[in-house]
């Protein structure tokens, strides 16, 4: 795990307005997912969810000293220091609203050595007296679509409405299992607040299975809808577990000055602390990186996703479980298409990007070609979601963003040549200069008979010349204008070019009056 910088924070990524409509930040959320710790990687984005006003943002801020530890035993501080990151307070009125993602990724291995991007989330809080339906049920399900785990932090006790809340994402579940075979949803961590019976059920993973499995439970007689919820919950979540939490404390919920420091939290609290959160983070929970479509996704492919979610959901209702799976299947090619088209910007500006020097223009088409051809196999060959037709659509799209791209790197290209464009003329004008004047010392030594060389290598010269003249200034036949561009850096470099660095180093030693210099 890498050290954070000072700045780093929790940023807004969706607003919710008044009038509750939401606005995702593209732009904060691109500095986000791409921030560089986190290129071309591939990404956990672990979220917390739940009831308004019920320590969500103040258990993230664990989550966060954790992470920051960099799996230190004592990762979760000294016994006076304040809980900061993700804003938190007491009181009844709501604090977080919309979305908020930490700012930098932090990285971590998987059991193969593999480096990972993991994110944290905080979520506006459920059912407080502003929010509508439609507010609650768009928090929690862009939650659950853009998360690979995600805690549902509930108060005292599993009840029956937090399990009716999932309902409709069981629904898309299944109509996504039975399309694509795989599930659409990771994990789901239920964690229950100030569990208070701990004499008949103890706290933990261990207590939360157990309240789970009775929750889950399908007994005779019991209403279709709950019975339907509880049979789907477990086919499309791949891992439902439940974490039984202790009260943290008096101190914690009744004093106005209670800052967060360990000393005025209860020590159960604390032990369940340490057990909860590194098991959350375990790198060899198969469903810690967040996968889509059976595939493990990088952050370049998370922000598409986000994208899409966010704007089905700009309708204002809820779309049906239908158009949420043809959602997925879009945001998975133009997933997809944003990884290739990565692919072919990193590579191109690693060989002619802003800093490259100029290259020559057969050069730059020869790379452009296998570049190209690597990036289109890249598309063809990722599992995508919604058919060959949907994925002609978004192939056909890359092929146009690539041409542009490409039409504006040669664009970039011919600015850097300056030089070269001067280099074509210096170079034949030398060269009919010199050919004249041997022509005129061979005349001079009555070796006329082989003059017709130079002069033939004269006036090839001077048609050449003017050919390329009129190829740069009217702009017809560029690719003439090329050509003798290559030619006429054959003989620089290998003509011109040797000869005047002898004579340059030459004239460098005279002056400076010793021989080594090279
Ligand atoms: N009862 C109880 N209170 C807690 C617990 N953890 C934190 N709190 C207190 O709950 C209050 C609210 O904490 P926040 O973290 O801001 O709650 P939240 O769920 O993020 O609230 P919203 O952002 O409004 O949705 C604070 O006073 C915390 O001290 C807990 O486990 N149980
Ligand atoms: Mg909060």
């Amino acid at each position: 795990m890498h050290q954070q910088s000072p700045t780093a924070g929790p940023v807004q990524i969706v607003t919710i307005t008044p009038d509750h409509k939401f606005i995702l930040d593209e732009k904060k959320l691109k500095e986000i997912l791409y921030h560089r710790r986190a290129q071309g990687k591939k990404i956990s984005l672990v979220s917390i969810a739940g009831d308004f006003r019920k320590g969500k943002s103040f258990m993230l801020d664990f989550f966060l000293r954790y992470l920051r530890a960099k799996n230190q035993k004592e990762w979760i501080g000294k016994e006076s220091e304040p809980l900061k990151g993700f804003d938190w307070r007491g009181g009844a009125g709501r604090h977080t609203t919309g979305m908020i993602m930490w700012s930098e990724p932090f990285l971590m291995s998987l059991p193969n050595g593999e480096e990972i991007a993991v994110l944290l989330m905080d979520t506006q809080g459920t059912f407080d007296s502003n929010s509508t339906v439609f507010e609650n049920a768009f928090i929690f399900a862009l939650t659950l679509l853009v998360s690979s785990v995600t805690v549902y932090n509930i108060m005292h006790n599993l009840q029956e409405d937090n399990l009716q809340h999932l309902s409709f994402f069981a629904e898309y579940g299944v109509l996504a299992l039975d399309a694509y075979h795989t599930s659409p949803f990771q994990q789901l961590t239920f964690l229950v607040r100030d569990w208070q019976f701990e004499y008949e059920t103890p706290y933990g993973f261990h207590g939360g299975e157990e309240v789970l499995t009775n929750r889950l439970q399908i007994r005779p007689n019991q209403h279709h809808d709950l019975e339907l919820v509880r049979s789907r919950l477990r086919q499309c979540f791949r891992k439902v577990n439940c974490f039984l939490m202790p009260h943290p404390g008096l101190k914690v919920t009744n004093r106005r000055e209670f800052d967060g420091r360990l000393e005025d939290i209860e020590k159960d609290f604390k032990t369940q602390l340490h057990s909860f959160i590194p098991e959350l983070f375990r790198s060899d929970n198969a469903n810690f990186v967040k996968e889509i479509n059976g595939e493990q996704i990088t952050s370049t492919q998370l922000f598409e996703y986000f994208r899409t979610y966010c704007a089905v959901f700009a309708s204002g209702e809820l779309p049906s479980p239908k158009a949420m799976l043809e959602a997925t299947a879009e945001a998975n090619n133009l997933a997809a298409k944003a990884v290739s088209k990565e692919f072919y910007t990193r590579a191109m500006e690693q060989h002619c990007g802003g800093d490259r020097p100029y290259i020559h223009p057969n050069q730059l088409d020869a790379l452009h070609q296998e570049v190209h051809r690597q990036s289109i196999e890249k598309f063809r060959c990722a599992r995508k979601m919604g058919g060959e037709e949907m994925s002609q659509t978004y192939l056909q799209d890359l092929e146009n963003e690539l041409a542009e791209q490409y039409s504006n790197y040669k664009k970039h290209n011919d600015s850097k040549n300056v030089f070269a464009f001067s280099r074509t003329p210096t170079t034949f004008i030398s060269c009919m200069v010199l050919c004249y004047i041997i022509a005129g010392l061979l005349d001079a030594v009555w070796l006329g008979g082989i003059n017709f060389i130079f002069m033939f290598a004269f006036w090839l010269c001077f048609v050449l010349l003017s050919m390329w003249l009129y190829t740069k200034y009217s702009g017809d036949h560029a690719e003439i204008g090329e050509y003798i561009d290559y030619f006429a850096d054959v003989i620089w470099v290998h003509g011109f070019h040797p000869v005047y660095s002898r004579c340059i180093r030459s004239a460098m030693r005279s002056v400076l009056g010793h021989t080594k210099v090279e």
